[in-house]
């Protein structure tokens, strides 16, 4: 299959290479260009847990990205979401699949609806993260660390959840755990509680721009916050009477190590040398994205079912008290959809159909 993705960092061009592994057509489109210009003379060099090497097709624009193929990938950090699914809606055709790898907030609501409001029906795919692990390197150079074993997701409208499974399964193989609906993939992306703690704890290597290894610094101080900060998302998730996985599950089916405690995984993981490096710099999606994208959203959950998270509540006052900002107020599908106006019936009505309806408004 023609899979265009949408982004050319890490997860993009991971993604990518491993598109071009299973024998389909990936291309690849950076909203600003910068991304791809290393492609323009040399192959994209994938190496890591596989190695590849090969030309991606570019696309100049969200409209040749989304004309020239026949499904799409949005590969790109959150914060960047909203502005990419403006820039790929008016484009997008009729039954045309888009799959959102991670998908983080209300982000499949907001492309189902802007794609309604053209009378366009689309089957949009939640991922709870990424099928790879990475990250970019110098020049065409990306590092694959992982492909994980089972990624969670659901597709938006309901009735498209076989079609959802089936082009995931024949692109990616038998990797992919059927949830039920938005909220439990919202509630499935780990990487908000997990940065969460590993930024924190971390903050002066990153605001230092040091190089440092995550895994082996997912000491066991650090290893219990991110069992604990688990416990607040798994009481949510079961007030929802959803199930997702745990920590445990996660870091033993993305990395393929033993189940132990979390610092006991992660100390294997650099063992094995796929521990990865934390981010260089105090500006990183750690925080940007995933405090507002992610803690923020398992808060208002939190609260919608009278389980707060208050280690998560406490993380985003902590982050945004350092960063003089209101991380809170940062999510800009919360401000798009007016989240705040909704019941928790609206939300898990629009959980599975991809639509939120005014409160005024009878649902179907
Ligand atoms: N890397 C990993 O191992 C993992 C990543 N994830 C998640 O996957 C997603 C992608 O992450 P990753 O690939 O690592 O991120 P990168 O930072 O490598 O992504 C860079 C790409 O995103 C684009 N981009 C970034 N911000 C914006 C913005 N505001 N507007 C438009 N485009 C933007 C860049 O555009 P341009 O080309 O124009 O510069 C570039 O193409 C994130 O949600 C992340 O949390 C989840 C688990 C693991
Ligand atoms: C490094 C890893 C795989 C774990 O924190 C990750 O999730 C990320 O880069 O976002």
């Amino acid at each position: 299959m023609r899979i265009g993705i949408a982004g050319a960092g890490s997860i993009a061009c991971g993604t990518a290479a491993l598109l071009y592994r299973n024998k389909h057509l990936p291309t690849l489109w950076s909203p600003s260009g910068r991304s791809t210009t290393a492609f323009e003379t040399k192959p994209l060099q994938a190496h890591g847990v596989f190695e590849e090497e090969f030309m991606p097709a570019i696309a100049q624009s969200a409209q040749e990205l989304a004309e020239a193929n026949d499904a799409l990938i949005i590969a790109l950090p959150a914060t960047g979401h909203k502005q990419i699914m403006d820039a790929l809606a008016p484009h997008i055709r009729e039954g045309q699949h888009v799959i959102i790898s991670s998908h983080a907030s209300f982000g499949a609501v907001y492309l189902t609806q802007a794609l309604a409001a053209r009378g366009v029906s689309a089957p949009v795919t939640a991922w709870g993260t990424t099928i790879v692990s990475g990250r970019r390197e110098q020049g065409p150079r990306v590092r694959v660390n992982t492909i994980r074993n089972r990624v969670d997701l659901c597709t938006v409208p309901e009735a498209e959840t076989d079609h959802g499974l089936a082009l995931c399964k024949s692109l990616f193989g038998d990797r992919f755990m059927p949830r039920d609906g938005l909220l439990a993939i919202l509630l499935s992306n780990l990487n908000p509680q997990n940065h969460l703690g590993i930024a924190l704890c971390n903050i002066t290597r990153m605001e230092r721009g040091e190089d440092w290894s995550q895994g082996l610094n997912v000491t066991p101080k650090v290893g219990r916050l991110l069992e604990k900060l688990d416990l607040e998302r798994l009481a949510i998730a079961k007030a929802l009477d959803l199930k997702v996985k745990t920590i445990f599950e996660h870091f033993h089916q993305s990395f393929h190590v033993p189940v132990g405690s979390i610092s006991e995984m992660n100390q294997q993981m650099h063992t094995h040398g796929y521990g990865g490096l934390g981010p260089a710099t105090a500006d990183s999606r750690y925080v940007t994205e995933d405090v507002p994208y992610g803690l923020q959203v398992t808060v208002v959950l939190g609260r919608l079912v009278d389980r707060p998270a208050t280690l998560h509540e406490a993380g985003i006052r902590l982050f945004s008290a350092m960063y003089d900002r209101e991380f809170a107020l940062e999510n800009e599908f919360l401000h798009a959809l007016e989240l705040e106006s909704f019941s928790l019936c609206d939300l898990q009505h629009a959980s599975r159909t991809g639509v939120l309806h005014r409160p005024s408004t009878p649902q179907t």
